[in-house]
């Protein structure tokens, strides 16, 4: 079936919503998760893990092809297309014959141009729509290489999921959003509508619904959603997922706003005027900062004085930083302010002060 979701999208109310299960565990669970998904809100599209990619042996990794007519079932019960992740042109070629909607890539098998080309290949000549998931790792490129990947073999129907990125012990999320990626993407690749995973950002329940305003303040075209009518007993990622019930009451929390600014054109514009007018002042000041660096740089040259001064630096920060205190400026905002100057210094200097080296 030919969703052309991608042209679609804008006829839903946003978000547009996918939800399911982490996995499909058997047939009367994804029925019975279908079944209350469509009494408290009815998803766009269904999900369910086929074949799941467990980062250790020994977990429960899907229960494989004879878990795909459980979900295409549940599926045509209950009137909601339906999407699985595809890893290989083995899942692809079963996905299709099972008469899955919609497949989808996830951000393990994304990482790998051989996986991805396998699977372009396995799709090609089909019109079946494809989401893609981010890289675990933060590479805006090996998206945007994904996802042309299944446009060189005619796929138009793209859709593009961010599920955050991996990261060792991260101090709030599962995986780190990197919000700055997903935009990146929306501006290189503007014809593509993405969708959050707040599921997989988050790792639990609770930061479910700030992750998703979030992305609504983004956006973001639509919600990916684990949803379990027993999440306690999932078979896989129990602590993230949620009833279809509670995802009702997150959905309803929402604060949808528009990005048209119509109405507020005269306050917005005299405000932007504001703010070109203080970015040329910076933007200026930047410039003379850096005129003066140079001319540091050309005395460090002729009295054989070393580029980083760590001392003169450190204490630098430490003096901005207390200032954004007081400022009431994010510590962490003036800190890459201030490493990105600190940089763009040290290049200045390098090209005085060893020209071939640049
Ligand atoms: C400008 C200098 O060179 C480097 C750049 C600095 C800056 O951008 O503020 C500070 C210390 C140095 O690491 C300097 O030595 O003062």
């Amino acid at each position: 079936m030919k969703l052309e979701l991608k042209h679609n999208l804008r006829k839903f109310n946003r978000p547009y919503l996918i939800a399911g299960p982490c996995s499909v565990e058997s047939e009367k669970q994804i029925m019975e998760i279908a079944n209350q998904l469509v009494q408290y809100n009815k998803p766009a599209l269904l999900r369910g893990g086929i074949w799941k990619p467990r980062t250790r042996p020994n977990s429960f990794e899907g229960v494989g092809e004879l878990g795909l007519p459980w979900l295409v079932n549940a599926g045509k019960e209950y009137g909601i297309p339906v999407t699985t992740e595809v890893a290989n042109a083995k899942h692809v070629d079963a996905a299709l014959k099972a008469g899955v909607d919609v497949l989808w890539i996830g951000a393990r098998t994304t990482v790998n141009p051989f996986a991805v080309q396998e699977i372009a290949d396995a799709i090609r000549g089909t019109e079946i729509t494809v989401m893609v998931k981010n890289p675990i790792n933060p590479d805006l490129m090996l998206w945007i290489g994904a996802l042309e990947r299944f446009q060189k073999v005619g796929i138009s129907d793209l859709i593009a999921i961010h599920r955050g990125f991996s990261v060792y012990k991260h101090p709030k999320y599962r995986n780190a959003p990197n919000w700055e990626i997903p935009i990146a993407l929306m501006e290189q690749m503007e014809d593509i509508p993405i969708i959050c995973d707040p599921s997989h950002i988050v790792g639990n329940r609770d930061g479910l619904l700030n992750v998703s305003q979030k992305a609504m303040d983004l956006n973001f075209a639509g919600l990916m959603v684990e949803t379990h009518t027993e999440p306690d007993k999932a078979w896989s990622d129990a602590q993230q997922q949620v009833t279809p019930k509670k995802l009702q009451e997150l959905i309803g929390k929402l604060i949808l706003r528009k990005e048209d600014i119509q109405h507020d054109k005269d306050f917005i514009a005299l405000q932007r005027k504001e703010i070109a007018a203080i970015d040329d002042q910076v933007f200026t000041l930047m410039k003379k900062r850096m005129e003066i660096v140079r001319q540091v740089g050309d005395y460090k040259r002729e009295n054989e004085i070393t580029i980083l001064q760590k001392e003169h630096w450190t204490q630098m920060i430490e003096q901005r930083l207390k200032q954004a205190d007081e400022l009431g400026l994010s510590r962490d905002f003036i800190r890459l302010v201030l490493d990105a100057t600190h940089q763009e210094s040290i290049r200045h200097q390098t090209k005085v002060m060893n020209p071939e080296n640049e």
